[in-house]
């Protein structure tokens, strides 16, 4: 359960690389960066809408989403997790 987010950014990105023609991650990032940025934009949008009128399985729900697109933006980045976790390290006090 603890390393769901780096299981999930690496199929993710074996997904980037072997471009299987079923995967959804394959036809967004067919769509372009600036596309994937704005569907980032989108699911946040919708955490703050579930977060003030939906309840809290929306929130999950939406959280997750947000989170999905948001780690196929960091591949299409080349930004790796460990780049993440470094600078939150770095801020850490
Ligand atoms: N975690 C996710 C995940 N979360 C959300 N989504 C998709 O994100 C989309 C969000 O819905 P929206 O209504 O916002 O978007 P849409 O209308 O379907 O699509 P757009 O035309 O707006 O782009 C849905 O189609 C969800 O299926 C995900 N798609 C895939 N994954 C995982 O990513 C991995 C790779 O998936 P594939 O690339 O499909 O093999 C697998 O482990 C999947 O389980």
């Amino acid at each position: 359960m603890n390393n769901t987010i780096e299981d999930l950014f690496d199929i993710i990105r074996s997904r980037l690389r072997e471009r299987p023609k079923e995967s959804y991650t394959v036809s967004l990032a067919d769509k372009g960066k600036p596309y994937v940025a704005r569907k980032v934009g989108e699911e946040a949008i919708e955490v703050i809408i579930a977060s003030t009128s939906e309840g809290k399985e929306r929130v999950i729900s939406e959280t997750a989403d947000l989170v999905y697109h948001l780690l196929v933006l960091l591949a299409l980045e080349g930004i790796t997790l460990d780049d993440i976790y470094q600078e939150l390290r770095r801020r850490m006090k």
